[in-house]
């Protein structure tokens, strides 16, 4: 008799061990009850859905046939969307623990290699430490006061590049300016005074920002291990790795210097403090259960670049962009902080408290626009029930933001802007209000929103206290593009270009 070759054993296991996972697969589907979606193609499922378009928009006219509970295959990832506050509850509170973890991606895995951060972390006792952190220190209200100086003095920095337009009788780039102002105040909080890579790295935090969407190939398909090099993917984040080894190198030693250069037992004064030297004081001063160490900084600074610079630079944008296309409102904004103002040349962060329709403003802009409009992406740790279906452990969830902000069940003319409607109502974005979640809601909310907000409302006010605007072109506010750039954070894609006048500052009383 002949003996079968190694090779035909071989092949005959690969095709049993094949035969059984499938048949495991098509048990473990047909005991699945994950909710409806799209129809999906082999390999690729849903994927050609969301290609190369703007992902918040078409998973919405997709949530439009399937509900508010969707199930996508985008590769290997299996998905749910969540599009109604309701569901949106039933994730971010009843089931907020379960669905606490962060999905792995390309970026993290090259990026944070040797760091850890919050942002992307995974749910554990790493992550809580660092939250209670930015709850108790670095993001604390009192912290965020501690930098008003920095924002009142990139402010005016913005009204000087302001009026030189005007001088030069150029149009005024709303878009550039406003991005500039948000890297400043960022990096002037967070890594102090002068940085000499202060350029580099903000180039940097741009080029993350852009990989860290997690649509791309090579996050969809993470079994196959060749993709992300074939992709330029891994090239391109090991280059920004290395550019980053070099800056923080700088950076820490900077700070570690200065550190040792205070002298002992003497008082530290917050305002003289950014966001490294807390850490370093923080990690020399109390016994953490998990020491932060020079590396680990590093993600805790790219967090609060990544996390809060874009943002804050897409809620003045879009803010400015709406007052454009409804000049009531802009009248009526202006008519408050002048009121506020009363003739005196700049706003002060004190005076903003008693501007409330600008807080009204700047609510509406984010309910329209939510600068993270599916939010940052979690994953299911446990399995769990949401609206009647079995979610397992590992599925990504996306809650659509963006859609639930202009969600008509909730929003009287949803795509209207109309500030007044948070006149006398108690709808926050605080997380409790689940129609309204720009900063998200449960424990993976938004750590920064008092940050965030401070960099937004200041600048808004002296813009429109200082300056008349008006359109280029004798354009028509009705004509006044609103489309969006295909990014994580949502913003124009054209620049808003302005015509800027000055406003012939007087007291009011
Ligand atoms: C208007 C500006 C901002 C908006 C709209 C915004 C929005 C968000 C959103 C939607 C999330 C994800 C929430 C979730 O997954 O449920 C988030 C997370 C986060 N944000 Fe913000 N953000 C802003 C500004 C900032 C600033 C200025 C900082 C810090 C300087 C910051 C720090 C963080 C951090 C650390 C997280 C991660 C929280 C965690 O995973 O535990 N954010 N932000």
């Amino acid at each position: 008799m002949e003996l079968p070759s190694p090779f035909s054993i071989l092949s005959s296991l690969i095709f049993v061990i094949f035969f059984v996972s499938l048949l495991k697969k098509s048990r473990r589907k047909s005991k699945s009850n994950l909710p409806p979606g799209p129809r999906k193609l082999p390999l690729i499922g849903n994927m050609h859905q969301v290609a190369g378009k703007i992902p918040h928009l078409v998973l919405r006219e997709l949530a439009q046939e399937c509900g508010p509970l969707m199930h996508l295959q985008l590769g290997e990832i299996s998905a749910i969307v969540i599009s109604n506050p309701r569901v949106a509850k039933e994730v971010l509170k009843t089931n907020d623990l379960a669905c606490a973890d962060r999905p792995e991606l390309i970026l993290t895995t090259i990026i944070l290699k040797n760091c850890r951060d919050i942002v992307l972390a995974l749910y554990g006792d790493y992550w809580r430490q660092m939250r209670k952190i930015c709850t108790l220190e670095l993001l604390s209200a009192n912290k965020v006061r501690s930098f008003r100086a920095i924002r009142q003095d990139e402010t005016w920095q913005l009204h000087q590049s302001i009026r030189s337009s005007i001088q030069s009788g150029s149009l005024v780039n709303i878009s550039d300016l406003v991005g500039k102002l948000a890297n400043a105040i960022t990096c002037r909080s967070t890594i102090g005074e002068k940085c000499k890579y202060q350029d580099e790295l903000v180039e940097c935090v741009e080029e993350i920002a852009h990989l860290g969407s997690g649509f791309f190939m090579a996050d969809m398909f993470r079994s196959i291990k060749f993709l992300p090099l074939i992709t330029g993917m891994k090239p391109a984040l090991e280059r920004i790795r290395r550019k980053l080894d070099v800056i923080f190198d700088y950076i820490i030693k900077e700070h570690e210097q200065k550190l040792r250069n205070r002298k002992e037992g003497s008082e530290v004064v917050a305002e003289e403090e950014d966001l490294v030297d807390v850490l370093l004081r923080i990690n020399q001063t109390q016994r953490l259960e998990f020491p932060i160490s020079s590396n680990d900084i590093q993600g805790l600074v790219l967090d609060m670049f990544t996390a809060g610079t874009d943002t804050s630079s897409a809620v003045l944008e879009w803010t400015m962009s709406e007052l454009m296309k409804n000049p009531k409102v802009m009248k009526k904004l202006q008519a408050e902080v002048r009121e506020v103002g009363n003739g005196k040349e700049r706003i002060d962060e004190t005076d903003i408290p008693r501007m409330s329709y600008l807080k009204l403003v700047v609510k509406e802009a984010l309910r329209l626009h939510a600068p993270v409009p599916l939010l940052l992406p979690r994953e299911c740790r446990k399995e769990c029930e949401i609206d009647g279906y079995t979610i397992p452990v590992g599925t990504k969830v996306i809650v659509n933001a963006w859609a639930i902000g202009r969600d008509p069940e909730y929003w009287p003319n949803a795509d209207s802007f109309i500030p007044e409607r948070f006149e006398n109502s108690s709808v926050d974005y605080t997380g409790a209000n689940y129609e309204f979640i720009p900063f998200g809601a449960g424990r993976r909310m938004c750590a920064g929103i008092s940050f965030g907000v401070a960099t937004v409302e200041l600048p808004l006010a002296q813009l429109v206290y200082s300056f008349d605007w008006k359109l280029p072109n004798e354009m028509k506010p009705e004509d006044l593009d609103m489309d969006e750039t295909n990014a994580a954070t949502s913003k124009r894609k054209n620049n808003l270009l302005l015509i800027a006048t000055d406003y012939p500052i007087r007291s009011v009383n």
